[in-house]
């Protein structure tokens, strides 16, 4: 599916500080907008539903699973998360630039549906590291956080199927990678866009 707007996915094994990255970006970046997932897990410290996730009963996302609404969703952590198609395609569609915070497994399912999403994915400096994270962050408990780096094993081998690999270990520098990112990916399909039209127009195709 092409659209006007542009699609970035970022992903990152758990803790290694892609939300908080995400969030810092969204305050620079006027022409950008996040999409809210929906995930059955419950919420945590001062999450509020329909700010940082939707939260949602099993059944109420399974019914959502069978009437299509998802673009993709996946198991994560033992719980499911998805990104509604509601909204996204229309701001998208009127030219808005959208940015999705999701899983490796979710972000290859969007690159087939968005051949042009631009799949991020941001690595912690070391195991150590995230493990701290994870811990100084004080929101799950210990085995939570222990499945968490369990699966951070297997989430970062994905970085290699991801068009761009940043190193979250200064933030003020991961963030000023990601904002790079963003703005020539935004300059290169806008130039794109524009050499498509002018030989559209020059071929008369419509
Ligand atoms: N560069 C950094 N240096 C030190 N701490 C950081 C850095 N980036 C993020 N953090 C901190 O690490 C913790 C985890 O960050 P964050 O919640 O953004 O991770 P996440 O990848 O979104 O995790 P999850 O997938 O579980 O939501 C937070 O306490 C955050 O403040
Ligand atoms: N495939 C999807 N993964 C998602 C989505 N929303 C969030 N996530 C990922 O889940 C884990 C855990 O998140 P947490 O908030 O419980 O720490 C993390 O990797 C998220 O990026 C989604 O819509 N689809």
């Amino acid at each position: 599916m092409e659209t006007p707007g542009n699609l970035f996915v970022v992903a990152a094994p758990s803790g290694a500080g892609k939300s908080s990255l995400v969030k810092a970006l969204l305050e620079l970046d006027s022409h950008l907008g996040v999409s809210v997932s929906h995930t059955t897990r419950a919420p945590r410290g001062q999450e509020q539903d329909g700010r940082e996730y939707h939260f949602v009963t099993p059944e109420a996302f399974q019914a959502m699973v069978d009437r299509g609404e998802f673009f993709e969703w996946a198991e994560v952590h033992g719980r499911r998360y998805g990104t509604s198609r509601v909204g996204i395609e229309a701001r998208l569609m009127a030219g808005e630039d959208v940015i999705l915070e999701i899983d490796w497994q979710g972000a290859l399912q969007i690159k087939q549906i968005f051949p042009h999403a631009v799949l991020i994915f941001i690595l912690p400096p070391s195991w150590q590291e995230l493990e701290q994270r994870l811990k100084r962050r004080g929101e799950d408990q210990p085995e939570v956080i222990a499945l968490r780096m369990a699966n951070a094993r297997t989430e970062v081998a994905q970085a290699r199927h991801f068009d761009f690999v940043i190193i979250n270990s200064l933030f003020e520098t991961a963030l000023f990678d990601l904002k790079t990112v963003v703005h020539s990916q935004r300059l290169k399909y806008a130039a794109q866009r524009r050499a498509k039209s002018q030989v559209f127009a020059a071929l008369d195709i419509s």
